[in-house]
């Protein structure tokens, strides 16, 4: 089985990945290495899904490793499309998935609404020893001032998929598996791993 190294420190995107990508070994890089700080700094989901790639692609010192990265985000219509690339750290540096998602709800509030449009984007970055790919995916929803249910992570307990009328929180997990913006990206991933 092919060995998938994730340039993640995200226990939610593990587990989710995990699910999504059955037919590779993953193993998040701080499974291997000591987990280190890589600076997010570029203006693009793809751009900072790539400096993740990157940097673990090199620490690991592997030249046959592949490693996969995902940047990803949720975006509000009122709030002009933050948090965006900024969602995890939208409550400050070290604010928890708890901090920020209490922040969007008072931000979302005071625009004097009770919901807006809103996606979640997902860039996945592949990296292997001479190439570079890029895919991305979307999940179109509702995102609501009040937080509901625990299933998913960060924001979930406040999006409410495109038909459907309850929170990623509330609903199955397999639902989240099936429509979210990291399955779209991932289906698309493993058409790369294929041809790599
Ligand atoms: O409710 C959610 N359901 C999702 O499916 C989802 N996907 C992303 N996000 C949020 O977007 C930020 C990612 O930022 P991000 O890509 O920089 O990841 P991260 O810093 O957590 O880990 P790493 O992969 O960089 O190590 C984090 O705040 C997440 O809460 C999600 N929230
Ligand atoms: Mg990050």
């Amino acid at each position: 089985m092919k060995r998938l190294v994730l340039a993640t420190s995200n226990k939610g995107k593990v587990r989710e990945i995990k699910e999504l990508c059955e037919n590779y070994e993953v193993v998040p890089y701080t499974d291997i290495i000591e987990p280190f700080e890589i600076v997010e700094d570029a203006d693009t989901f793809k751009e900072n899904a790539l400096i993740k790639a990157r940097a673990v692609y090199k620490a690991l010192g592997d030249e046959d490793a592949v490693v996969l990265a995902d940047d990803s985000g949720i975006s509000v219509d009122v709030l002009d499309g933050a948090p965006g690339i900024y969602s995890a750290r939208y409550a400050g540096e070290n604010a928890s998935d708890k901090d920020n998602l209490y922040k969007l709800i008072d931000d979302i509030k005071a625009k004097s609404v009770t919901s807006s449009p809103a996606h979640y984007t997902a860039a996945i970055a592949i990296i292997t020893k001479d190439k570079e790919r890029t895919v991305h995916g979307w999940m179109y929803g509702t995102a609501i001032t009040e937080a509901r249910g625990d299933g998913g992570f960060g924001y979930d307990p406040m999006f409410i998929p495109f038909g459907f009328d309850k929170t990623l929180g509330e609903l199955d997990n397999a639902i989240k598996k099936k429509l979210s913006h990291r399955s779209k990206a991932l289906s698309l991933a493993s058409k790369v791993l294929k041809v790599l």
